[in-house]
C-alpha cells in the first residue's frame, strides 16, 4: 500500500520504490489535478542525485506527457528548495521532486508540492492515498519522454538563475563583502554545492568544498548533517580556520552547521539565533512557528520581544500552515529546516545558511558569543534525543499502552499538561518536555527531552523508556 508520512512518499529501492509503484503516485497525482481542473496550469517535476532519482523523474513525467499536462522538467540535479521555488515562481498548482531526503542510500521517494511551493497537506496526501486505492497498473497512461518533448508536453526548464538571485537579493551584500569569511561547505554528496557555492561566493566569501562528487551511497554515512556525521567538516574547519562549516542533507532542504571553534551548532540553536537576529538586528516584528520536538527557548526569545511562538505538530506542512495563518517571519523544525516570510514556504537549507552567513556579518559576533549572548539572557535549555528501533511487537505493545491506554509513566519532576496532539508530548512543572512518537519517515521511535541541563534531559528519557521496558 503507497502511504505518505511526514514529508512525502518514501520507500525503499526495489521493494516499494519500484517504477510500477512511481507510476501509480504520479498517474493518482494527474487524476487530482484533473478531478480539481489545475491539469492546464501544467507541473514541475525535479530531481535529487540518488539512485533512481533521474530515471524515475523521467517515468513520472511520462505519466504527465501521457495525461496531457505540461511538464515543466528541471534537466539538472537539483535541490528540493529550488524545485519548490520553481512551483511558486512558475504559477503552478502542483509539483514534486524525486528524493527520499536525508533518508538512508537504499530509500528514495517522492515529495509533492502544491501553490506557492508549499509541501502537500494533509488534505492533499489523503486524496491521494483514496486514489491510489482505486488505481490498478493499466490505468496508467503514458507517453515516451523524447515524444512528449518532440511534441512540447515536457518542457526543459531552467530556473537555477532565478533560484540563487532570489536568495542573493535578500541578503545584506554589502556586510557579508565586508566580512571576508572563509567557509566550507559539505554537500554530503548531495545537490547544494552548485547553488550554495554561487551564492556565497557572489557575496564575496572564499568557500571550499568537501564530499561534493556523485555517490549514491553518500560516502556510506546517512545524508543527514548531525553532529555524528559531520565528523569531517568539524575537524577541517578547525585545521583550516574557516569561519563557518556548512553541511546540507540529501536534497538541500534542511543543514546542520560547525562554528569556528569546530562544535556543532545544533539547529535548535540555529533556530533561536536566526529568530533573535530578525528581530533584535533586523528589526523584525512577528512570532515564531516550530514543532513540538523543536526548543521551547524560541518560546522564551518570542516573549521578550512580545511575540508568540506557536507549537505544531512535526512536519513542515504544519509549519508553513501556520507561518501563512499567523504572519510568522520564521518557522522551523529541530530536524534541521527552517525557512523565513518572503521566501519559499519550505524549509530550504541553502538560503538558510546564506543567512547565518549574513547574521555572522551583520553582528560581528562569532556564532558561540551569539548563543552565550542567548543563554545569559534566556537560560539553558538543553535537549536529548533517542531514536530507537523496536521490534514489530514492541512497537504495537507501546501504541497500544501509549495511545490507547494512554499510560503516563510517574517521572522524578512532575508533569503538567500531557498531549496527544502529535504522538504523546508531555510539558513538565518546570518548564521541560518530553516527547514520545513514531516517525513518518523512517521505522523508529522518537524520544526527545528538553530540561535545563543535558544530564536532566538523559534521565528523564531514561525513565520514560525504563518504564516501557525500551533499551536506549
Ligand atoms: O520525525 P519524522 O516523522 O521522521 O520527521 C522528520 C522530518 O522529516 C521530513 O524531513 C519532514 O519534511 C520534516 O518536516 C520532519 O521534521
Amino acid at each position: 500500500m503507497i502511504q505518505f508520512g511526514t514529508g512525502g512518499w518514501r520507500d525503499i529501492i526495489g521493494d516499494g520504490f519500484i517504477k510500477d509503484n512511481i507510476v501509480l503516485v504520479a498517474q493518482a497525482l494527474a487524476n487530482l489535478m484533473k478531478e480539481e481542473k489545475v491539469d492546464s496550469h501544467g507541473i514541475v517535476i525535479g530531481y535529487d542525485k540518488r539512485f533512481l532519482s533521474d530515471k524515475a523523474s523521467r517515468w513520472i513525467a511520462e505519466v504527465f506527457a501521457g495525461n496531457g499536462i505540461a511538464v515543466n522538467f528541471i534537466e539538472k540535479v537539483s535541490p528540493t528548495p529550488l524545485i519548490m521555488y520553481t512551483v511558486k515562481s512558475f504559477a503552478c498548482d502542483y509539483g514534486l521532486a524525486v528524493t527520499a531526503s536525508h533518508n538512508p542510500a537504499d530509500y528514495n521517494g517522492i515529495k509533492i508540492f502544491t501553490k506557492g511551493g508549499k509541501d502537500a497537506d494533509l488534505s492533499v496526501t489523503k486524496k491521494l492515498e483514496e486514489i491510489l486505492k482505486g488505481l490498478s497498473a493499466d490505468q496508467v497512461k503514458t507517453l515516451k519522454f523524447q515524444e512528449g518533448k518532440d511534441k512540447g508536453v515536457i518542457r526543459s526548464v531552467s530556473p537555477f538563475n532565478d533560484y540563487v538571485d532570489a536568495i542573493i537579493s535578500m541578503l545584506d551584500k554589502e556586510a557579508i563583502r565586508n566580512r571576508e569569511l572563509k567557509v566550507l561547505v559539505d554537500p554530503m554528496y548531495g545537490v547544494s554545492k552548485a547553488a550554495l557555492q554561487t551564492v556565497l561566493i557572489t557575496v564575496r566569501c572564499e568557500v571550499d568544498v568537501i564530499n561534493d562528487r556523485h555517490d549514491t551511497s553518500f560516502g556510506g554515512r546517512m545524508p543527514s548533517p548531525t553532529k555524528e556525521t559531520l565528523g569531517k567538516l568539524r575537524d577541517m574547519v578547525k585545521a583550516g580556520n574557516y569561519d563557518i562549516g556548512i553541511g546540507t542533507d540529501g536534497d538541500a532542504d534542511r543543514l546542520g552547521i560547525i562554528d569556528e571553534e569546530g562544535n556543532y551548532v545544533t539547529s535548535n540553536d540555529i533556530m533561536a539565533l536566526l529568530y533573535y537576529y530578525l528581530l533584535n538586528y533586523k528589526g523584525m516584528k512577528g512570532p515564531v512557528v516550530r514543532n513540538l520536538s523543536t526548543t521551547h527557548l524560541l518560546d522564551r526569545i518570542a516573549e521578550d520581544f512580545g511575540e508568540t511562538c506557536y507549537e505544531v505538530p512535526v512536519g513542515f506542512k504544519y509549519i508553513s500552515g501556520k507561518m501563512l495563518e499567523t504572519d510568522a517571519i520564521i518557522g522551523g523544525e529541530s530536524s534541521g529546516g527552517l525557512t523565513i516570510k518572503g521566501h519559499i514556504k519550505g524549509k530550504d537549507g541553502i538560503f538558510a545558511a546564506a543567512l547565518l552567513v549574513e547574521m555572522i556579518s551583520v553582528t560581528g559576533k562569532r556564532i558561540h558569543e551569539m548563543l552565550k549572548d542567548l543563554q545569559e539572557k534566556y537560560g539553558a535549555f538543553h535537549m536529548h534525543e533517542e531514536n530507537l528501533a523496536l521490534t514489530e511487537e514492541e512497537e504495537r505493545s507501546l501504541k497500544l499502552r501509549l495511545f490507547e491506554e494512554k499510560e503516563v509513566p510517574h517521572f522524578t519532576e512532575a508533569v503538567k499538561t500531557v498531549s496527544y496532539q502529535d504522538g504523546l508530548k508531555l510539558y513538565f512543572d518546570n518548564g521541560g518536555w518530553l516527547v514520545a512518537r513514531f516517525s513518518g519517515t523512517e521505522k523508529l521511535l522518537r524520544v526527545f527531552t528538553e530540561m535545563g541541563t543535558l544530564r536532566e534531559a538523559k534521565q528523564i528519557a531514561g525513565e520514560f523508556l525504563g518504564h516501557f521496558g525500551i533499551d536506549g
